[in-house]
C-alpha cells in the first residue's frame, strides 16, 4: 500500500478486534514463539528504558513473523506512580510495517490491543492450568460481555463467584459495577483469593501482595503486573510451591522480579504447553508469569489492519 499510513484509533480498534478472532491467533503465536524457529518468529527481549524521574519505564517491542509477512513494533510506557492525571498508567501505540520495503502501513492505538491480548493470554493460561474438576456446565451469568466471551471460548466455566480486591475501595467497587454486578468487592486480599481456583493479579505493586499461604493448593495464578526485575506481586512461598510457567523464559529471567528475586525456576513456556512439548500440571498450584510478548501485539495489529482494509475497500 502506497501513501501515508492508516491511522486506526481507539474506538475503531475496539470495533475491529474480536476475542473470537484474537484467541486462536494468540494460541498459534505463543506456540510459534516457543518453537524458536527464526522463520516463524523473530522477537528479541524488548528494550526497556527506565523513566526513573517519573516512576515509569518505556518499552520498545519489535517482532517479525517472516512466514506471515508481519513486521510490527509497539511503543509502551507504564508508570507505577499514583497521581491526579486522568491518563492511563499504561499507554501504547502499535506500528505495522511492510517487511518488503520498511514503510509504515498503519499506526494504531495500542491500549485496547494491550488490554485485550493480555486478558486473552491470561484466559489461555487459565484454560491450561486450571483443574478440570472446577468445570461446570454453565458460566456465571450477568458478567461483562468481554468476560463471558473469553471464558466461553475456552470452556473455562469456573466462574461460580468472582471476587475483586484493589487497594482503592472505590476502584474495586467501580470494577465490580462494570462487570454487571455478578461479582463482589473485598477489603482484604486474603478474602478475595482464599479458596479461589483461579486468581489474576494485575497491579502496579512493587512488593508481594499475594501470599502463598492464602492460595488454595491446585489453584492457577495469572500474574500480569510486576514486569520489572525489582517489582513483585507474589511472595517467595507461592513462587517456591507453584509450578511456574511464563510467556518467555528469556524475558522472565531479565524482567520478572517474582522469578529473579525468588530464585524460582520457569518450568515451561505457555507456548510449550500449547505445542504439547511440556505438560500443564493442572492438579498442582500453577503460576503463569505474564510479561507481554511483541508477537501477541503483532498478530493483534494484523487482525485489526486486515479488518480495517476489508471495511475500507468495501465502502
Ligand atoms: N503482562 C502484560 O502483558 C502486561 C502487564 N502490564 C502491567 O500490569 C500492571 C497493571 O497495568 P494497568 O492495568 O495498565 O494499570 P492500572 O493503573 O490500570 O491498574 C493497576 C492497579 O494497580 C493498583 N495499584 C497501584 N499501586 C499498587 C500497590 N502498591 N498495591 C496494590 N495495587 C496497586 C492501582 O490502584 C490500579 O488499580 C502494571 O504493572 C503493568 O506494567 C500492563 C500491560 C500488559
Ligand atoms: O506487554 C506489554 O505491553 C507490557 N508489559 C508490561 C507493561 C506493558
Amino acid at each position: 500500500m502506497d501513501g501515508p499510513p492508516a491511522v486506526i484509533w481507539r474506538e475503531e480498534v475496539e470495533r475491529l478486534l474480536r476475542y473470537e478472532d484474537l484467541v486462536p491467533r494468540l494460541e498459534q503465536a505463543l506456540g510459534l514463539f516457543s518453537r524458536r524457529d527464526a522463520a516463524a518468529v523473530l522477537q528479541p527481549v524488548r528494550t526497556a528504558v527506565p523513566l526513573s524521574k517519573h516512576g515509569g519505564f518505556f518499552l520498545l517491542m519489535p517482532a517479525y513473523m517472516e512466514q506471515d509477512g508481519v513486521l510490527c513494533t509497539k511503543l509502551v510506557c507504564a508508570y507505577k506512580r499514583e497521581d491526579e492525571s486522568s491518563l492511563p498508567a499504561t499507554q501504547a501505540t502499535v506500528m505495522l510495517l511492510d517487511p518488503l520495503y520498511g514503510n509504515v502501513k498503519a499506526v494504531m492505538d495500542g491500549e485496547v490491543i494491550t488490554a485485550m491480548r493480555t486478558a486473552a493470554v491470561s484466559a489461555i493460561s487459565a484454560k491450561a492450568g486450571t483443574p478440570s474438576r472446577v468445570s461446570r456446565p454453565e458460566p456465571l451469568r450477568g458478567l461483562h460481555p468481554d468476560c463471558i466471551v473469553v471464558f466461553n471460548l475456552f470452556n473455562v466455566r469456573l466462574l461460580l463467584q468472582v471476587r475483586v480486591w484493589s487497594h482503592s475501595k472505590e476502584r474495586a467497587e467501580s470494577f465490580v459495577a462494570s462487570l454487571g454486578g455478578a461479582a463482589s468487592a473485598c477489603v482484604l486480599v486474603e478474602a478475595a483469593v482464599s479458596g479461589a481456583d483461579a486468581i489474576v493479579t494485575a497491579t502496579r505493586s512493587t512488593e508481594p501482595l499475594l501470599l502463598g499461604r492464602w492460595v488454595k493448593p491446585g489453584a492457577h495464578v495469572a500474574a500480569v503486573g510486576a514486569c520489572r526485575p525489582d517489582w513483585r506481586e507474589l511472595d517467595d512461598r507461592l513462587m517456591e510451591e507453584a509450578v511456574v510457567y511464563a510467556d518467555s523464559r528469556e524475558a522472565a529471567m531479565v524482567e520478572s522480579g517474582d522469578i529473579i528475586l525468588s530464585g524460582a525456576e520457569v518450568f515451561a513456556e505457555l507456548g510449550e504447553v500449547l505445542n504439547g512439548t511440556k505438560p500443564a500440571h493442572r492438579d498442582k498450584t500453577t503460576v503463569f508469569k505474564s510479561l507481554g510478548l511483541a508477537v501477541e501485539d503483532a498478530v493483534s495489529a494484523k487482525l485489526v489492519f486486515d479488518q480495517w482494509e476489508d471495511r475500507t475497500s468495501s465502502v
